[in-house]
């Protein structure tokens, strides 16, 4: 009998042992991400693709699984975050884009489109903590959010014209709703990157924290106020005011991933991308 008692027990302990085990295996199930779920029922996605989170594949693709996930088990909100504290992320992977074949170079950008459709018209209330800079694809990222609070000494923007390429429309139009016809153009066509105090005045970001703890407090008063408002009042309105950009880019995404396909291969713009990565090198072993 107490040979009985114990055997019971000790397997009622690993089965418990094993649904928390499993409880974790969400966070535990990606390469690049870490996901955990707070006490009120918000998901803290952590981008780690160390050193500086450059979206390739994966990454991106590990991103979109979350998202549908986080659709599905009907969080109440969600933070979107980077292991370090000097960069969010540097953007698109040049790797992926640098003497690629186009299928490639096709599955980098249909996977950050997927991201961009289901961030952008994600029905939780979402926020961007922006812990260092946020260049490109990390910039695009944090405006497919609702609010973006970023730590001080840091840059924001779309530097993609210094590259060579064109910004796609549907990401002008990113900017445009968030800044501005006016401002956005200025900054488009210059690569312009703002300083956090510069971003905050411009509107392209909402708040300023000191630090990571503050820019997540800050995060929670933000996603705390829709605790009193009805989710699906809430997400028919935030439908409502982005259906136009998400209806384009349903409808024409195949064309403008096409087009940014084509444009990338283009031997020019190879060229720039490779001397851009080289700067990079050479920047970095002369600070050395
Ligand atoms: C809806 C429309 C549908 C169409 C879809 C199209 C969507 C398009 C989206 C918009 C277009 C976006 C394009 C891009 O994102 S291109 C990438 C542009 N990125 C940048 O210009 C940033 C480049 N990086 C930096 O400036 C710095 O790295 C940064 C300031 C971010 C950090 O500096 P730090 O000094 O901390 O780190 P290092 O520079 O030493 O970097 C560490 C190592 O990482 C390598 N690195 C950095 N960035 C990239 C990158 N983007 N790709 C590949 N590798 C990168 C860097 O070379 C260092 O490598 P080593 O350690 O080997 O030297």
């Amino acid at each position: 009998m107490y040979r009985y008692v114990c055997k019971t027990m000790l397997r009622r302990l690993f089965l418990s042992k094993k649904v928390s085990y499993q409880a974790r295996l969400f966070s535990g199930n990606f390469r690049y991400l870490e996901v955990l779920n707070n006490e009120n029922n918000v998901a803290i996605v952590t981008m780690k693709r160390a050193p500086v989170n450059t979206l390739n594949s994966e990454l991106l693709s590990e991103i979109s699984s979350v998202l549908t996930n986080l659709d599905e088990t009907k969080c109440s909100g969600m933070v979107l975050t980077s292991f370090s504290d000097k960069v969010f992320s540097s953007g698109l992977d040049f790797n992926e884009m640098y003497e690629s074949r186009p299928a490639t170079i096709r599955t980098l950008v249909s996977t950050i489109l997927e991201v961009i459709i289901k961030l952008y018209g994600s029905p939780f209330p979402t926020v961007a903590v922006i812990t260092g800079h946020a260049p490109s694809g990390g910039c695009v990222l944090s405006l497919c959010c609702e609010y973006r609070i970023m730590v001080q000494n840091f840059q924001i923007g779309l530097n993609v014209v210094k590259l060579g390429y064109s910004t796609p429309l549907s990401i002008v139009q990113l900017m445009v709703n968030t800044i501005g016809h006016r401002n956005a153009e200025l900054a488009l066509t210059s690569g312009r990157l703002f300083t956090t105090n510069e971003a905050l005045r411009v509107g392209l970001i909402d708040e300023i924290a000191k630090d990571r703890a503050s820019a997540f407090d800050k995060a929670n008063d933000f996603l705390n106020q829709f605790k009193v408002i009805p989710p699906i009042a809430r997400h028919f309105t935030k439908q409502s005011m982005r259906r136009a950009l998400l209806q384009d880019v349903s409808i024409n995404g195949k064309i403008y991933v096409e087009d940014f396909v084509s444009l990338i291969s283009r031997p020019k713009v190879q060229e720039l991308i490779a001397a851009y990565m080289a700067n990079m090198k050479n920047k970095k072993k002369n600070s050395n």
